[in-house]
């Protein structure tokens, strides 16, 4: 009897509105009061509010009832929040910051079961409209699903502003959705995974406009808003089948090995763009699909990093790194499953690119 397989049929939660604009930080009061909100709680942190939050929390004061500075991705940080929330009344969270403040904000929005309104200061990855939050526990990392965000409003003129290391490495985590979704192709052919064709497109579509686009430069405005539709449409996506699974491959087990050895001092954008090279020349050369130097040169052209001496690492971390990312989610079939390369393909992939 054939095997019941699809896990990713169910009915999707997708944030019910987007704004990508040069003014959306002025819309925080429309949007509370469209969704018909009265208490809201308000974290940030301690830079994205002196730079964002501050003008924000003025123009809303009426409806917050409590404000939370958030210093680290984790547990601890919701629980705190929640002691001292108490039996407060609470119908809505609103995250100014970065991808740690956004994460905190999503998971207590989710514990206590409110409206979420993320409002990206730094647009380092896709977490800024996913259901992930990525915390440390244990000097560990973990990735936790939760409620996606129920609204974003992400301000060009904000993040045009955001020190500029945030946004290279948002590109980075966007173009890894390219190897990521061959890895998804991969298992779907080889393992009879179950694939969407939908989901697989928002995420992989944005990062090949960005690659074929003349000129490229993250500081034009225009360029950035494509980042930025493609960074929420790779959120979305994962929303849409309930899986990083769209956006998260072999080049995101690298990236999690690297966490979890302690390696190097990259940011999550720039380990899973170098990620994505490597996994890209496996691509090409086991299956004849792919383009790496296309990759590499994309990255190269917003200044991100493309090898592992710019993220502090050592040709040895990278490969300790590439042979752990193997173990790591075994059940996520990617090239690492299939071809299962050996040290000295990984030596050999490092020294071609140009990585290590
Ligand atoms: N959910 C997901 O899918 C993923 C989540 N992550 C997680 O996200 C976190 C990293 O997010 P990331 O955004 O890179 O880093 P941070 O959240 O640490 O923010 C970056 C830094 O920039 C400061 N900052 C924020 N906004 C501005 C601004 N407009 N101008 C100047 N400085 C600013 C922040 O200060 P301050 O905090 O004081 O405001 C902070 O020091 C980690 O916890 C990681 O595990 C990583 C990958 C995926
Ligand atoms: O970073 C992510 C997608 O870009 C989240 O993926 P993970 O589920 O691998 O943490
Ligand atoms: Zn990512």
């Amino acid at each position: 009897m054939r095997r019941y397989r699809r896990k990713y049929l169910k009915l999707a939660e997708l944030p019910s509105l987007v704004e990508i604009s040069e003014n959306a930080r002025k819309n925080v009061e429309k949007v509370i009061m469209e969704f018909d909100l009265s208490s809201v709680i308000l974290i940030s942190g301690r830079t994205s509010y002196e730079m964002v939050g501050q003008k924000i929390h003025e123009k809303i004061s009426d409806y917050v009832v409590d404000v939370f500075y958030v210093e680290k991705a984790r547990m601890e940080e919701v629980r705190r929040i929640e002691f001292n929330l108490g039996y407060t009344d609470v119908d809505s969270v609103i995250g100014i910051g970065g991808g740690k403040v956004l994460d905190v904000g999503k998971v207590l929005a989710s514990e206590l079961n409110v409206a979420y309104i993320s409002i990206p200061t730094v647009a380092s990855h896709d977490g800024i409209a996913s259901p992930v939050a990525s915390f440390k526990e244990e000097n560990r990392p973990i990735s936790i699903s939760t409620n996606p965000p129920t609204a974003v409003l992400a301000d060009l003129t904000i993040l045009r502003k955001s020190p500029v290391r945030y946004l290279r490495s948002g590109y980075g985590d966007l173009i890894s959705n390219i190897t990521a979704v061959k890895d998804w192709i991969l298992a779907k052919e080889k393992v009879d995974e179950e694939y969407n064709e939908v989901a697989a497109s928002m995420a992989v579509m944005p990062a090949n406009l960005m690659l074929t686009t003349a000129n490229l430069d993250i500081g034009n405005i225009k360029h950035l808003e494509m980042l930025i539709r493609g960074l929420i449409l790779s959120g979305v996506s994962i929303s849409l089948v309930g899986s990083s699974r769209p956006a998260s491959g072999a080049e995101h087990k690298f990236s999690h090995a690297l966490d979890y050895l302690g390696h190097g001092n990259g940011l999550h954008g720039e380990q899973v763009g170098i990620g994505a090279i490597i996994m890209e020349y496996l691509h090409q050369k086991h299956y004849g699909i792919g383009d790496w130097e296309r990759i590499k040169q994309s990255l190269e052209k917003v200044q991100a990093p493309t090898t592992a001496k710019e993220i502090g690492l050592t040709r040895e971390q990278v490969l300790e790194a590439l042979m752990f990312a193997k173990k790591i989610r075994r059940k996520r079939y990617t090239i690492l499953e299939d071809v299962d390369p050996s040290k000295e393909e990984f030596e050999l992939v490092l020294e071609k690119t140009g990585v290590a």
